[in-house]
């Protein structure tokens, strides 16, 4: 029986995919063996030394310790893609609700007295929210990836022209990727010619503040910007400072931030990106069926931190190994299953930065002495045996 606690609301059908006879599914678990999250944050408190894999429902995982879980040989998996027609979606209207003053004018219809005449209050003060129409407009996206390429293309369609950076685009998305979408040579270049400008990275040391005082000297007066990313990607002084000297004319977040709240030109949304019941279902039906291969069978679909590695069950016995990726690794393994004669029936080995991974079904049972000799190896980080 796998333990696994959920730290945020998964999605019903998703769970539903964890047989009852195999897996039992709670918030409060002792020892689980396996932990599903959304937006939980996991550096506050201490990983259970019992678990064997952090499964995101959702794309972005600096809400976990993912360096530490590599250290300990723990595989953390997330959802790629699976929320981003929900994240594009939102955007566009954070885009229309800047456009066209969206908020103010709600604002403005939600105080009107009922009393009197509604019609003549309505056509007097229209013009207080005249806006400007995003086609013939430039958008900027920052991020090529799953949610940017949608939001590219999605502009593109609304007849905006739209300009990207992304230097380490994949393959496939660039095949999805409107040709009519140009390519900004740097970030300054992005800066300086958009309207509308999009961060769709993730948020880590390299992206921390990507939108910061330089590129405030950039930017076009009155740009609006758009951070559906995370609050970190937009340096708090450089977008306070932008605000004040209106040289940021608008700022739709997700992400909302005290001292703004009362600011008419910030419109701050309650993290609501992948919140739709699709991209809910999408994320935990992936992560679910990632973690029930991984922990069942030991294989690796849509790791962070683990090199792709999946191999058909043969043997009585799987033996799963994560360990530092350097040399005479798997010279060591195999000498210490000889030493236990156990013989390998098939093996797959495969690294991802400094970490490596092996499945090595055997012939048969591995008596614990032989996981203790594994576990003992110099640079093993994690050893499991399934189905013994
Ligand atoms: N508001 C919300 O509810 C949601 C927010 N997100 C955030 O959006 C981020 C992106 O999500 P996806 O598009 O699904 O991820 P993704 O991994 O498909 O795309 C990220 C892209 O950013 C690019 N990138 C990384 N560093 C870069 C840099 N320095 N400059 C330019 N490009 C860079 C990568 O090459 C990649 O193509 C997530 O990491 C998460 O933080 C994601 C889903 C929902
Ligand atoms: O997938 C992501 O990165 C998100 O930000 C979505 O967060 P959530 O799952 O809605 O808490």
């Amino acid at each position: 029986m796998f333990k696994i606690q959920t730290l945020n609301n998964i999605s019903r059908n998703g769970l539903d995919r964890l047989p009852a006879n195999l897996y039992s599914v709670a918030n409060e678990v002792a020892a689980p063996d396996a932990v599903l999250v959304r937006s939980a944050d996991m550096h506050k408190a201490p990983i259970a030394a019992s678990v064997k894999a952090i499964a995101r429902a959702g794309a972005g995982t600096n809400n976990i310790p993912v360096a530490e879980m590599s250290a300990r040989g723990v595989p953390v998996f997330n959802a790629p893609g699976a929320n981003a027609n929900a994240v594009k979606e939102l955007v566009v209207a954070g885009m229309l609700l800047a456009a066209r003053n969206i908020a103010d004018a709600l604002g403005f219809v939600r105080g009107l007295d009922a009393s009197g005449d509604l019609h003549h209050k309505v056509e007097a003060e229209k013009k207080r929210f005249v806006g400007t129409e995003l086609a013939g407009k430039t958008l900027g996206v920052v991020g090529l990836g799953a949610i940017g390429v949608k939001v590219a293309n999605a502009a593109y369609a609304l007849g905006m022209r739209v300009i990207g950076f992304d230097p380490h685009m994949t393959v496939d998305g660039a095949w999805q990727l409107s040709a009519e979408v140009a390519k900004a040579g740097s970030l300054a270049e992005l800066f300086a010619a958009s309207d509308y400008l999009t961060f769709h990275v993730p948020l880590n040391d390299k992206t921390r503040g990507a939108f910061g005082t330089q590129a405030l000297e950039l930017v076009r007066p009155g740009v609006v910007l758009l951070n559906f990313a995370r609050e970190g990607i937009v340096d708090a002084a450089a977008l306070r400072k932008g605000l004040a000297d209106g040289r940021i004319g608008r700022y739709v977040s997700d992400f909302p931030e005290a001292d703004l709240l009362g600011d008419a030109r910030v419109i701050s949304l309650p993290h609501l990106g992948a919140s739709t019941g699709e991209a809910e279902e999408n994320c935990a039906l992936m992560v679910v069926d990632q973690l029930r291969d991984f922990l069942e069978h030991g294989n690796v679909r849509n790791s962070v931190n683990f090199p792709e590695t999946r191999m058909a069950r043969t043997g009585s016995a799987r033996i799963c190994i994560a360990n530092s990726n350097r040399p005479n690794m798997i010279g060591q393994l195999s000498h210490v299953l000889g030493e236990a004669g156990v013989n390998i029936a098939q093996m797959h080995n495969a690294s991802r930065g400094e970490l490596a991974y092996s499945l090595i079904d055997v012939d048969s049972p591995v008596p614990d002495s032989l996981v203790a000799a594994i576990a003992a190896i110099d640079g093993i980080l994690s050893v499991r045996v399934i189905g013994n």
